[in-house]
């Protein structure tokens, strides 16, 4: 192989990349894999069915936002192990919950977000309430500082510069959202898993996020969960180097995607966000009251994603000092 061909094979993650971030044609959708058409041929020798671990009636419908576990649908990609894919497993008031515990409980500290290098902790505290998404009389003409927010660290917080947890970096992770991780990773078959580190993504319609893998986690055998509520994503899932062309899929509002097995380690981005095709998002707050509607106004074009994680080896509750050093 020559140094050319090399380049060219490295390169493939990013081509594809490029393809479905590209805003200068209109996108071709017809490779993308769309579990809301399973039946469509073209991708039906893609996908299996999984069946899912239906004895976990202590654990499911977390906070009463899930729909009975016998209702959920749930499906491999065959060329990705270990990835599962959950279509909406969510009521419609259990999505509008998780909207609503995004924006306006888990900016508030002690969680970390990228807007506390710019403002006081008591402004993001009130950001969602003084929005002009709720207060709708007010003609303050700066952005809002809720339109700034992109993401959202709990529990162990990634820290973006050395990719390494700390303990001195550690605060409660959300319990609500740790009960409904465990639902997931259960059903899953992955009982032993406990959430100890989230990223909360907050992307509006020009967003994206590049190739990469998570590793920053000591103990990488527990999967990934990942949650997205409002508009869709192009998300492409990969393989373990930039070489393995990637594959994509929709997810949209409710959807949750676990990376577990070789796809935990795999690459993944999300070149784009979609505006929801159909009635999904506009469905959430129909007839609801003025409070949740200010929720619909925002995710109206945005998307949220919480990605939730396992940092430390089964058992093990705090980090000791060895334990960074051994991640790169
Ligand atoms: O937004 C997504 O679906 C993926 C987010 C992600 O990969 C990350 O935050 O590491
Ligand atoms: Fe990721």
């Amino acid at each position: 192989m020559s140094d050319q061909d090399s380049v060219q094979d490295v390169d493939v993650f990013k081509n594809v990349f490029k393809f479905y971030k590209s805003r200068n044609k209109i996108i071709d959708l017809s490779d993308v894999i769309d579990f809301n058409e399973v039946d469509n041929t073209r991708h039906h020798d893609k996908i299996s069915t999984v069946n899912l671990k239906d004895n976990m009636d202590k654990v499911i419908s977390p906070e009463d936002t899930m729909k009975p576990i016998c209702e959920w649908e749930a499906y491999n990609v065959s060329a990705c192990p270990g990835f599962i894919f959950i279509k909406n497993p969510f009521t419609p008031a259990g999505q509008r919950y998780w909207i609503q515990q995004c924006l306006r409980y888990y900016p508030c500290k002690p969680n970390i977000s990228n807007l506390d290098a710019h403002v006081a902790p008591n402004s993001i505290d009130n950001m969602w309430t003084r929005s002009s998404y709720v207060d709708t009389h007010q003609n303050n003409s700066s952005k809002d500082l809720i339109d700034r927010l992109r993401w959202v660290t709990l529990g162990y917080h990634h820290n973006w510069d050395t990719k390494v947890y700390s303990e001195s970096m550690r605060t409660e992770f959300p319990p609500n959202l740790s009960r409904l991780s465990k639902a997931v990773a259960t059903a899953t078959g992955h009982d032993k898993f406990e959430a100890q580190a989230a990223i909360v993504n907050f992307y509006h319609m020009h967003s994206s996020l590049s190739g990469h893998t998570d590793h920053s986690e000591i103990h990488m055998e527990e999967p990934i969960i990942s949650f997205s509520f409002g508009q869709s994503a192009i998300f492409l899932l990969g393989g373990s180097t930039k070489a393995v062309p990637p594959v994509p899929i929709i997810l949209r509002s409710g959807d949750v995607a676990v990376m577990a097995g070789a796809s935990r380690s795999a690459y993944h981005a999300v070149p784009r966000i979609l505006p929801t095709d159909n009635c999904h998002v506009a469905d959430l707050y129909h007839d609801c009251t003025a409070a949740d509607e200010a929720f619909g106004k925002y995710i109206a074009s945005a998307r949220i994603n919480i990605n939730v994680r396992q940092v430390l080896p089964p058992g093990q509750k705090f980090m000791s000092s060895g334990d960074g050093s051994a991640t790169t």
